[in-house]
């Protein structure tokens, strides 16, 4: 697990002294936008054209900021425009590997995880050398790649489901619309109160190496997951009986909970599965169509409780929980 400086990969683990503690997640950096027409997007550079076959997602089935842009690839259908290579979810002292990677490889190979089929290379790191030879920062998943000039659109996974929301959709046809205008100043806020709290809050949780980071982190996530269990009480979704963004912004992070989170981020006030609502919820999401597919626990558990050794030294897996998310939710029948 490291980070670029000027372009040279340093083996490091996340700085937290200078946050009392507290895990302070550092702004994504590469955040051109792929648009219909190839102008420029709410921010960096034009000349990425939405065509087929140009672009390449890179990412980790462990990861749920990756998670996103695949339930996005799914659900907007743009598996044929746009292909995947999934890295191995072991991140060692090189960061994210691909499969088959040369050198440092002690682990084993993770069935999923892919070789890079563009460029052969061994770890993740290189492709933003290539892309960026002196980039400084740290090598994140999800990236999305662009084939015709060799270089990264974006590192941003908030920005990329904003793509394949809409900028594909002439060429794919498919104009379903989980950021409809209408409701994009509530989507907006309940993203913003999800993230630092939820999909954030757990990291900072799990990250925390003070008591009282820890503590903070996990008092605003548990009442952050009380205000959500109330609000489902009487509304299907989020934002009613339409899925948006926020739901599937906040699945990644409810999906990994009961299996990852409680136990090695320390989020142990109470499972999902002993909340009624966002249980159902977090079933009745699961169940739509293709989601299912993306979800995949074995890189999810072996990507947290091995590549942390500092939290789990021993670096063994558990073995549970072992949850049916295709039960019955039962809440078809709300109706708002
Ligand atoms: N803001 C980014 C965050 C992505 C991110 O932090 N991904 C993690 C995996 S879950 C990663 O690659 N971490 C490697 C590192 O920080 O060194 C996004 O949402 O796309």
């Amino acid at each position: 697990m490291g980070l670029l400086q000027n372009g040279h990969w340093v083996d490091q683990w996340y700085a937290t002294e200078e946050n009392n503690g507290d895990f302070v997640r550092k702004n994504a950096q590469l955040r051109h936008w792929v648009t219909a027409n190839g102008q420029a997007g709410p921010s960096g550079d034009a000349g990425f054209k939405a065509e087929a076959n140009r672009y390449h997602l890179y990412v980790s089935l462990a990861c749920p900021w990756a998670h996103r842009t695949l339930i996005f690839r799914q659900l907007k259908q743009l598996q044929a425009l746009i292909d995947v290579t999934v890295v191995e979810p072991h991140m060692r002292e090189n960061g994210w590997e691909f499969a088959n990677a040369n050198g440092s490889r002690i682990g084993r190979h993770i069935t999923g995880a892919q070789a890079d089929p563009l460029y052969q290379k061994d770890f993740l790191y290189q492709l933003y050398q290539f892309a960026k030879p002196q980039y400084n920062g740290r090598v994140t998943v999800p990236l999305l790649w662009d084939k015709k000039t060799n270089t990264i659109v974006s590192n941003e996974s908030s920005e990329i489901i904003r793509m394949f929301n809409s900028a594909f959709n002439h060429l794919t046809g498919n104009d379903l619309d989980y950021y409809p205008q209408a409701l994009q100043q509530q989507i907006d806020e309940l993203n913003n109160f999800i993230y630092d709290k939820i999909n954030n809050g757990v990291y900072r949780s799990g990250f925390a190496t003070s008591q009282a980071a820890y503590e903070e982190a996990f008092s605003a996530l548990f009442s952050a997951l009380d205000t959500i269990e109330s609000r489902l009480t009487g509304t299907r979704y989020l934002l009613g009986e339409h899925i948006t963004e926020a739901d599937w912004r906040l699945f990644t992070t409810l999906i990994r909970f009961d299996s990852v989170y409680v136990g090695h981020f320390k989020t142990n006030r109470n499972t999902i599965e002993s909340m009624p609502n966002i249980s159902a919820y977090l079933r009745d999401l699961y169940q739509q169509p293709g989601i299912a597919a993306t979800v995949n626990m074995t890189h999810i558990k072996q990507h947290y409780y091995f590549s942390h050794q500092h939290i789990n030294p021993t670096q063994i897996v558990p073995i549970g929980p072992d949850i049916d998310y295709l039960r019955p939710h039962n809440r078809a029948d709300l109706t708002t």
